[in-house]
């Protein structure tokens, strides 16, 4: 099984650069320019006015004068001279007139009333230098100068660049043309108001060809073939010759029976892999397949992934190894995505197996535990790779490390970007866990051997001004138990009392552990409302009370079925436990 970087690695070895095409500018948006692109003219072509205010000759310094012209951007006082003793009115952008060698802003002037039929006169208050408020010709942009390179990709600011030099087609890199075909015999088409029984709608096709289109792409919509090998062959054969450059099918590439997209592959090009150490996409199979076209035509290939069919699977496979392939086909210098380091909100179990790509949403924070501002990650919740709401919102893909341990709150991670940033910096209340719908689920599995779920009560966690740090010590101490909520209330009964209450009543959850608030002090409330909750609402819950004389406990024990009661078990531990058992 190759890893991620060896799968790229041969992905990119054979995504050569697609050959250049003229296009209008309007169309090169998002492409990457063959060509370099020189100014034909200066710019400013002539020398133009900062300022709105006087065209003056400098030496003359400060005085009334009177007001010879108007120079407007667009209405040039062509032919008029500012000779000594004279001003010229200008607009910005606009020429200056010959013989002024400065520009006093209007702010430095004062009007002087007079007659009508004289001529205006204006008093400079200022002494001016000579060239202040003066763009020169060429300040901006030289003639002759290259504007955009060769290998520049073409944004908005690219598209003013080449405008404002009056190019109106560029020679760019073509981008490819990506086929999507979906296998599976349960898929029917999105529009399909009742499920038959095994049927389920086709979202992998509109989501990939959304996706290509996103990344500048031609996308054709290869429908959905059946899970018949000769339907498929004939399919999968049409769609090579259909003038694609990237073939992506999904489905049909694990262990089934009737999974013949890997098969088809070998049968017709250079399969390179077929699975991958990763999670989610294990099942990626990457082929090359070479078509031989009519004599004196050059022979073209397609790139053909097949993508596994979990819809999260697939478009994971697509960011990480689509679109790079899509951006060296396109001509990027360098076509790896954007990655930056992200602070987990909360802690996170890695897969024991394979390397994760988590799905989570990445914001910059004010405060991302520690003083310095940095990005933070919020996972998006039940990481199921049929389960395309985990997908839903998330801008980056956190790149854990195989261990199956458990990554607290705080881990620096690397994050690859699949979308845009959010700029919203998160604010307290984000933090502010308060109600119990705002909890975090850390992970879950289907039969973890003890559910547990760690509340922290502490106002300082709640408002974000100090991280949770206790939190570190009992993850360390969860051994075979599985943490599966998190959440951090304010010294507050009624908070503490929900979460408590939606843990053992809906979550059923094994063992809660509440850190924090179990002090002397008024603030000091945990016991109060885990009392409450065990006498009057939940008879069922077993209440451990362990303060200061706390030692490590198996959870194993504490488990409902070891304790044989119905309910979680709860304990409640105190601020200086980590002490004890560290
Ligand atoms: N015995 C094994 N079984 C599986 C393995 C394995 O290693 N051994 N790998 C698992 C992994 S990991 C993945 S991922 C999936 C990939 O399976 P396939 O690529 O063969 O995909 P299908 O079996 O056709 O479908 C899987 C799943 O996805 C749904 N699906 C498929 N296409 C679409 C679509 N266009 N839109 C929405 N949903 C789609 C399909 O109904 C299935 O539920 O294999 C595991 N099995
Ligand atoms: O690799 Mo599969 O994509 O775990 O679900």
């Amino acid at each position: 099984m190759k890893t991620v970087k060896e799968a790229l690695q041969i992905v990119l070895g054979v995504s050569q650069r697609l050959e250049p095409v003229i296009v209008p500018v309007h169309e090169a948006h998002g492409k990457v320019l063959a060509e370099d692109i020189r100014a034909p003219d200066p710019l400013p072509p002539y020398p133009a006015s900062v300022k709105d205010g006087y065209a003056v000759v400098a030496a003359d310094g400060p005085g009334e004068y009177p007001v010879i012209t108007e120079s407007r951007a667009g209405n040039d006082a062509l032919g008029v001279t500012v000779s000594p003793g004279t001003i010229a009115y200008v607009t910005t952008g606009g020429p200056i007139p010959d013989g002024a060698d400065a520009v006093v802003q209007v702010e430095d002037t004062e009007q002087i009333e007079g007659s009508p039929n004289e001529p205006k006169r204006v008093k400079i208050q200022v002494q001016a230098k000579p060239g202040v408020d003066i763009r020169p010709v060429g300040f901006d942009i030289e003639k002759d100068a290259v504007v955009l390179k060769a290998g520049d990709r073409i944004g908005a600011s690219e598209i003013g660049l080449l405008a404002t030099v009056g190019v109106t087609s560029v020679k760019v890199y073509r981008t490819p043309t990506i086929g999507v075909l979906s296998t599976g015999d349960e898929l029917v088409e999105p529009t399909t108001k009742y499920l038959g029984r095994g049927q389920i709608r086709d979202s992998n096709r509109p989501m990939l060809l959304a996706a290509a289109v996103q990344q500048s792409c031609g996308a054709v919509d290869l429908g959905i073939a059946g899970d018949d090998e000769a339907e498929l062959e004939k399919t999968m054969d049409k769609a090579f010759f259909s003038g694609v450059d990237i073939l992506l099918t999904s489905g049909g590439v694990s262990m089934g029976d009737r999974d013949y997209v890997k098969p088809l592959l070998e049968r017709r090009g250079t399969v390179h892999f077929n699975k991958v150490l990763m999670k989610p996409g294990k099942p990626l199979t990457f082929a090359e397949i070479s078509l031989k076209q009519a004599q004196n035509s050059k022979d073209n290939k397609v790139l053909a992934f097949g993508l596994p069919g979990n819809p999260v699977s697939c478009l994971v496979c697509f960011h990480i190894f689509v679109v790079p392939a899509i951006r060296s086909l396109s001509g990027w210098k360098d076509p790896h995505p954007l990655r930056v380091h992200a602070h987990l909100e909360h802690p996170i179990k890695t897969d024991p197996l394979r390397p994760e790509f988590h799905r989570a949403i990445v914001k910059w924070k004010e405060n991302a535990g520690s003083s310095t501002p940095a990005f933070a990650a919020e996972s998006t919740g039940q990481q199921m790779s049929s389960r395309l709401l985990s997908m839903k919102s998330a801008n980056a893909l956190l790149e854990l490390p195989v261990g199956g341990t458990l990554l607290p709150a705080g881990t620096r991670v690397s994050a690859v970007i699949i979308s845009d940033l959010l700029s919203s910096i998160m604010t307290k209340d984000s933090l502010l866990l308060s109600s119990s719908s705002t909890e975090t689920m850390v992970t879950q599995s289907e039969d973890p051997a003890v559910k547990v779920a760690i509340l922290t009560v502490s106002d300082t966690v709640a408002t974000g001004a100090g991280p949770d740090r206790r939190l570190r010590h009992i993850m360390r101490l969860s051994g075979g138990a599985q943490v599966v909520f998190t959440a951090v209330v304010p010294d507050d009964v009624l908070k503490i009392k929900d979460v408590i209450m939606k843990w053992s009543d809906e979550d059923k959850v094994d063992l809660i552990i509440t850190l924090g608030g179990t002090g002397f002090t008024p603030r000091d409330v945990t016991p109060e409302a885990t009392k409450e909750v065990i006498e009057k609402e939940t008879p069922g819950l077993l209440y451990v009370m362990m303060r200061e004389s706390l030692k490590v406990t198996p959870f194993a024990m504490l488990s409902r079925s070891a304790a044989g009661i119905r309910g979680s078990t709860l304990v409640c531990l105190d601020f200086v436990f980590d002490k004890k058992i560290s």
